[in-house]
């Protein structure tokens, strides 16, 4: 076969979201994977000198034929905090004979794949770790990873689709974008999404973007803008001490230490207790605890939060106070943005709710200027041409406290998958997967409007793995894994998942743990140790959706789960000044020795 012809059968073919639609024609041509690999290896200098270029992602709109062959109408339902986006976008998925909405968050999906069931829509869940399916349901509520680009849907959701771009390495959403998969995720999602009608809800920042991007795929895009539907009322004068606290107050914070000593000084003036949020709690501890916070007949009337509260969870919230307004954000400490300041205070005042008028102050008075001057900020807009200096972009910034979004470098994230990885790799056969990644990510050619995402987790993961005799797909695989690569315990889990899988093909889960891991914490670091098992089973799981006869026991990891959760729950009930209550009841069908090999 020519070059000619291969390179048309490329460009058809090793696109990310064609593999299955072509796979037949492929694996007729030319077999397996490894087929595709001797067939392309054959070629070999002719496939080298040939046109074809497995690293030219410039046109990422054409890997998605079936959206392609569709006109959609695009909604950007664009806003600030609770303004009724998410409502209306809902509203309009679930009048729709099928539908998919797709969130950036695990609470997310759960939240709205309850509602739609509760009205009567029946409705499956789908994340990385769950697969809750509803007889007859044509509606879907996915975590953005597990959004379908192979099927046809009347109506379609996109929620805080804003974290599918960054603005260069200024990013206010570095948390999202630092997560290997995230970016490009909503990236597909947004180009890849079959659906009569698409809507996308977020940012007001995002429009010129998402415009810029859909210029090239023929659909119809209208947006709509929206107000706040409740008041939003910054305090002139600070909180001054914890002593002045009030039930419905959620205080921010940025560490994991911080908020469990606040949480410790509000209870000790014996008035109130505290739930928490922050990332590394299981996200069904996150959802209890915000429930019990919201419930107005539980004690737990005050909420102590780390930025996790920014997006997903609905709270009834009286009223923010920044205890800080500088956070660590992995690199440096540094002030919040416009837009982290104005994303973690509209979180007060929920419309319709027992406080629908919010208020916003700061523990600290010498704070309260940046606060006030960052809520009365339009949505910055900066004229910055890409060949300025960033680090004098940067100072600028810093100098005026503008927020880092500027047009001129706002792009979405992509990322090379699977397919076009192994083509790459046949041209390379002595790379390992961090090589291949390297390589790629150097050499890969972009249009104006994407960046490549961030790779350094994955590339972490590669040096671990590429010593282990696995084939690229499944070193991928552990690669694209929710691994917390800078959780020891996360980490050390994934490389004993891997190196067994390696040598059995079959990882059980007693083989993983060691007698008397799992033990109600008595401090913070033992609370610490269990939130990061907690990591390692939901990784069992999310492995064992992909690997499924490899990884078998994903009831005993999902009871392990839960029992995590449960000694994690019981430790903040009992870290109250609250009379210790005894541990709950173990689920049913959870046993308790299954723990312990
Ligand atoms: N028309 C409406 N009728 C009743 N409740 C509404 C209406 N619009 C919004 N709400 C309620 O107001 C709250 C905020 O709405 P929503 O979650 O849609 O805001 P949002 O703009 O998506 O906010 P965020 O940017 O924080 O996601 C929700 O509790 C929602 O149920
Ligand atoms: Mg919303």
């Amino acid at each position: 076969m020519g070059s000619l012809l291969l390179r048309r059968r490329l460009s058809r073919t090793l696109l990310p979201d064609n593999a299955k639609i072509y796979e037949s024609t492929w694996e007729s041509k030319f077999g397996t994977s490894n087929g595709i690999c001797r067939c392309l290896r054959k070629l070999g200098s002719s496939v080298r000198t040939s046109k074809f270029d497995f690293t030219d992602l410039t046109r990422p709109h054409t890997w998605y034929p079936i959206a392609r062959r569709k006109k959609r109408n695009i909604f950007l339902h664009v806003g600030p905090t609770n303004s009724g986006k998410t409502y209306n976008a809902l509203k309009r998925l679930e009048s729709s004979s099928s539908g998919i909405y797709c969130g950036p968050l695990r609470l997310l999906a759960w939240e709205v794949a309850q509602r739609l069931n509760k009205a009567k829509v029946p409705c499956d869940l789908i994340t990385g770790q769950e697969r809750d399916e509803v007889d007859g349901a044509k509606h879907k509520a996915v975590t953005v990873e597990m959004a379908d680009v192979t099927s046809d849907y009347s109506c379609a959701v996109v929620d805080e689709i804003q974290a599918s771009y960054i603005s260069y390495s200024l990013s206010s959403f570095s948390q999202m974008m630092g997560c290997k998969s995230r970016g490009f995720s909503f990236t597909r999602a947004l180009l890849g999404i079959s659906a009569d009608e698409l809507h996308l809800c977020g940012d007001p920042a995002a429009v010129p973007l998402i415009q810029e991007i859909l210029k090239v795929t023929d659909d119809n895009v209208q947006v709509q803008y929206y107000e706040r539907l409740s008041p939003l009322i910054p305090l002139k004068v600070p909180l001054g001490s914890f002593s002045n606290i009030q039930n419905g107050d959620c205080i921010v914070t940025f560490s994991r230490v911080d908020i469990y000593s606040i949480k410790r000084q509000i209870e000790n003036g014996m008035k109130h207790l505290c739930s928490v949020v922050y990332g590394s709690l299981p996200p069904a501890t996150r959802t209890r605890q915000a429930t019990m916070f919201n419930d107005e007949k539980s004690e737990f009337g005050v909420l102590v939060a780390s930025d996790a509260i920014g997006m997903g969870l609905n709270l009834n919230i009286s009223r923010i106070i920044f205890s800080t307004l500088r956070k660590f954000d992995g690199v440096e400490t540094r002030d919040l943005t416009v837009s982290e300041i104005k994303q973690i205070a509209g979180r007060a005042g929920r419309y319709k709710s027992k406080f629908p008028v919010g208020e916003v102050t700061c523990l600290d008075g010498n704070d309260l200027p940046l606060l006030h001057s960052s809520l009365g900020s339009p949505s910055p807009i900066l004229e910055v041409r890409p060949s300025l200096n960033l680090g004098l972009i940067r100072l600028f910034l810093n100098y005026l406290n503008f927020d880092g979004t500027c047009w001129d470098m706002q792009k979405a994230g992509i990322f090379p998958t699977f397919d076009l990885l192994l083509m790459y790799s046949c041209l390379h056969p002595t790379y390992g997967l961090r090589q291949i990644l390297e390589h790629f990510v150097e050499n890969a050619k972009l249009s104006t409007n994407y960046f490549i995402t961030n790779c350094e987790d994955m590339l972490k993961v590669a040096a671990i793995i590429d010593e282990l005799p696995l084939t690229l797909n499944d070193k991928y695989l552990f690669a694209m894994s929710p691994v917390d690569v800078n959780d020891d315990i996360s980490s050390q889990g994934l490389t004993q998942f891997a190196q067994s899988y390696s040598k059995n093909r079959m990882v059980h889960l007693k083989e993983i743990f060691t007698p008397g891991t799992l033990k109600v914490p008595k401090s913070h670091n033992a609370l610490k140790e269990l939130e990061s098992i907690h990591k390692v089973l939901d990784l069992y799981v999310w492995l064992s959706f992909h690997l499924e006869d490899s990884f078998p026991d994903r009831e005993l990891a999902a009871s392990q789960k839960a029992i995590c959760s449960m000694l994690i729950e019981e430790f903040l009930g009992r870290d109250g000044w609250q009379k210790p209550r005894p541990i709950r009841r173990v689920p049913r069908n959870s046993s308790r020795k299954n723990l312990l090999p």
